[in-house]
């Protein structure tokens, strides 16, 4: 996943726009997901010490990529924020609002890490000079940068401590919740290529 074509061609700004276009606006679906599950993970966390950051970043989610990047990034590429769902995205969201709503801390973080570790995986292979358009350079640089990477850390950090106090069938209970994450942020690049996928198929967690 984190050195899939399609995000290769994000670090060097060579997505052609209609592509560029089509993954934002499956991508704004996404995020919706992604916010209601950071605020489970305020919810759902098992300490104090763990509420806080989803909360940070819920914040910063809230008001930097949403508020401000999609929109100025979907008007650049003449885009919409209302776009019909595509099979993988509404599967991803399932996937996010099963995890959300079975209130369950280590499937919430699984997801979560999941989803960011893989953007700092193909970020962080972006070389200077970043792309000059800042549709391809922005989106680099929210996923890249000591503060993400801290983020990251702590979200491995999370999975490791819950994964050192559960048996065996609990783990893969989490494991197979975090390979069907994997499996749709690959999916996710395809769709975005214009490329079919099989991952979108349906998939409950439990
Ligand atoms: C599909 C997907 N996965 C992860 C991220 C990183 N927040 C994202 N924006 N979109």
């Amino acid at each position: 996943m984190v050195t899939h074509p399609f995000a290769m061609s994000i670090t060097t700004g060579a997505v052609p726009a209609a592509d560029m276009r089509r993954y934002l606006e499956q991508d704004f679906q996404f995020v919706d997901s992604f916010t209601a599950l950071l605020g489970a993970a305020v919810a759902a966390a098992d300490t104090f010490e763990a509420r806080v950051p989803y909360g940070k970043f819920l914040g910063q989610v809230a008001t930097t990529e949403e508020k401000t990047y999609f929109h100025r990034a979907l008007a650049e590429l003449g885009g919409r924020t209302d776009a019909p769902a595509e099979p993988v995205t509404e599967a991803f969201r399932r996937l996010m609002d099963d995890v959300r709503t079975s209130q369950d801390y280590a499937l919430i973080v699984a997801v979560l890490c999941v989803a960011e570790w893989c953007y700092l995986g193909w970020a962080s292979r972006a070389v200077e000079p970043l792309p000059e358009s800042f549709v391809h350079r922005e989106w680099i640089e929210l996923h890249e940068g000591a503060e993400f990477r801290a983020w990251v850390d702590f979200l491995k950090g999370e999975l490791d401590r819950l994964g050192a106090a559960a048996d065996e069938e609990r783990r893969l209970e989490v494991l197979g919740v975090f390979r069907r994450a994997v499996e749709l942020e690959r999916s996710f690049f395809d769709m975005a290529a214009g490329q079919p996928s099989t991952a979108a198929r349906s998939s409950n967690v439990r």
